[in-house]
């Protein structure tokens, strides 16, 4: 089981999208910008890491919005969406295709990463 670690960064009533690159695994599939925890680090640690790797932002991480675990053909992973903020910069597209700010209720426009459909299902509900 793989752990990989994401973040729900807010700006108002918009939450934070990314559509995964196309070489990669998943690829295309809009997702919340994170990826695998690496031996030794914390949930946060990775989540920072991963926010200044692949966007160039400085990410404030808090409490866990949710945990699910999913079996992909290739692996499987169990996910952790944190609560984050941005404290510093602006987000560049440093690996993904494009970033997007949504509302809960335009989440059926997009297609995601299968793993988060529960997540998603919960963003719609709280809107409602
Ligand atoms: N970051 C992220 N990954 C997700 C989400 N949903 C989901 O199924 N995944 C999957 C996609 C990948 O198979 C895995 C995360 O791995 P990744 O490829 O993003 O991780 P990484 O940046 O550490 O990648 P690498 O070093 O292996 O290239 O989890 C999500 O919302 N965010």
């Amino acid at each position: 089981m793989k752990e990989v670690v994401a973040a729900l960064i807010w700006d108002g009533d918009r939450f934070m999208i990314c559509k995964r690159p196309a070489h990669k695994e998943r690829g295309s599939l809009w997702e919340f910008v994170g990826g695998k925890v690496e031996p030794g680090e914390s949930q946060s640690e990775a989540l920072i890491r991963e926010c200044r790797e692949e966007l160039a932002i400085t990410v404030a991480p808090g409490a866990s919005f949710m945990e699910v675990t999913h079996v992909y053909p290739d692996m499987s992973i169990h996910l952790t969406l944190l609560n984050a903020r941005i404290t510093a910069g602006e987000p560049q597209l440093l690996e993904h295709e494009a970033l997007r700010w949504i509302t809960p209720a335009e989440i059926p426009e997009y297609e995601f990463c299968p793993a988060d459909e529960a997540i998603l299902t919960r963003l719609r509900g709280a809107a409602e």
